[in-house]
């Protein structure tokens, strides 16, 4: 298939071919004003008072981290440690990936949803109803490390950053458990992250002469426990806060992080994954770089036990292999949060009757 960035650069277009268009699809934007996003401030964690700070500190970091989990599912994250040059180091090797010649990119097509390396453009070309404004590339980087051949010295740049970033996560994560009334340790340690799943996910979204109409990636939730986001200055990413879609950017250097389908799954829905999608524009090319960070690949996930049995809990999800759940997820259309439905037990939790 052709790639959208080629199709981008095709002369005089003026239009989008109609398989791009969303107007008449179920997934369609339902006004225009809709597209545009708010402007709200978004939670911000500064990561440095979680690890170095005294007991008063954290505790009250600690707190602001179970607000922007409860409340938004999204925040951004500064003070991280990771090397802000090694962050756009990441950015210039996948630019430099995207502008290979698309015969060069597509010796890296994967045939399987599960292929260690995959590029693409769309979501799942095979069953996606409208085709979306978008190329990606998607690479698992944990527990076994895959990188594309090209561009020539990538490999370094993204087992550094990939495995800084699992640093940064790792104490996310211990933050999150010890807010669900858990050892900080919990999450590690019961979904087995010395093995955890962790996948690079590239996107490309070329300028698109009608923005209103095309989609980069409709609204979704994402699989895992945290995605870990970074994007060159453009920006695309909108988040559903309360109903209404919320325009949001990277500073410099930061973070932007969401909860995934597997933290909703753990803490029995007490923080649920966000929805969120990509627009596009007409003037820049935007690239973001999603991290998503998930269990061990063999760990079955369901509800912590821990949180369970004190009368009103039941499990409000059926456990299943993370593996598993990432296929499904990935040979399906991309469409909100129909994937965690299928694990869900219905009668759904209160706030969903
Ligand atoms: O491009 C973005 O900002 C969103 C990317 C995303 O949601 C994803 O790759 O799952
Ligand atoms: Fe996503």
């Amino acid at each position: 298939m052709l790639s959208v960035k080629t199709l981008a650069e095709s002369p005089n277009l003026t239009c989008i071919p109609p398989a791009y268009s969303f107007l008449s699809s179920s997934q369609a934007i339902s006004s225009p004003d809709d597209r545009g996003g708010g402007e709200q401030p978004i939670p911000i964690i500064d990561f440095s008072l979680l690890t170095l700070s005294t007991p008063d500190q954290r505790s009250k970091i600690i707190q602001e981290l179970d607000y922007a989990c409860r409340e938004w599912g999204f925040f951004m994250v500064i003070n991280h440690g990771v090397d802000e040059g090694l962050m756009n180091s990441m950015l210039e090797g996948c630019r430099e990936f995207f502008d290979l010649t698309d015969e060069e990119k597509r010796v890296n097509e994967g045939k399987h949803v599960l292929d260690p390396i995959r590029y693409g453009t769309s979501f799942n070309a095979s069953v996606d109803e409208v085709s979306l404004w978008r190329d990606y590339l998607k690479v698992i980087v944990h527990q076994e490390f895959h990188c594309p051949n090209k561009p020539a010295d990538f490999s370094n740049v993204l087992q550094e950053y990939t495995k800084a970033v699992r640093d940064v996560v790792r104490g996310l994560l211990e933050g999150i458990s010890e807010n669900l009334g858990l050892e900080s340790c919990y999450i590690n340690r019961a979904l087995d992250l010395e093995s955890s799943l962790q996948i690079l996910i590239a996107n490309l979204y070329p300028p698109c002469p009608q923005p209103e109409l095309a989609m980069g990636l409709p609204s979704h939730s994402d699989h895992g426990l945290l995605t870990m986001l970074i994007e060159n200055g453009i920006s695309g990413l909108q988040i559903q806060h309360k109903g209404k879609w919320v325009n949001v950017n990277a500073a410099p250097g930061a973070f932007l992080v969401n909860t995934g389908d597997h933290v909703e799954i753990l803490s029995n829905g007490k923080y649920r994954s966000v929805l969120h999608r990509a627009v596009v524009n007409n003037k820049s090319t935007r690239i973001s770089i999603a991290l998503a960070n998930g269990p061990s690949p063999e760990a079955i996930v369901s509800p912590a036990e821990e949180l369970l049995g004190n009368g009103s809990s039941r499990a409000a999800y059926i456990g299943m292999k993370y593996k598993d759940y990432v296929e499904l997820q990935q040979s399906n259309k991309l469409s909100g949060k129909s994937c965690l439905d299928r694990v869900k037990i219905w009668p759904k939790m209160p706030g969903d009757y």
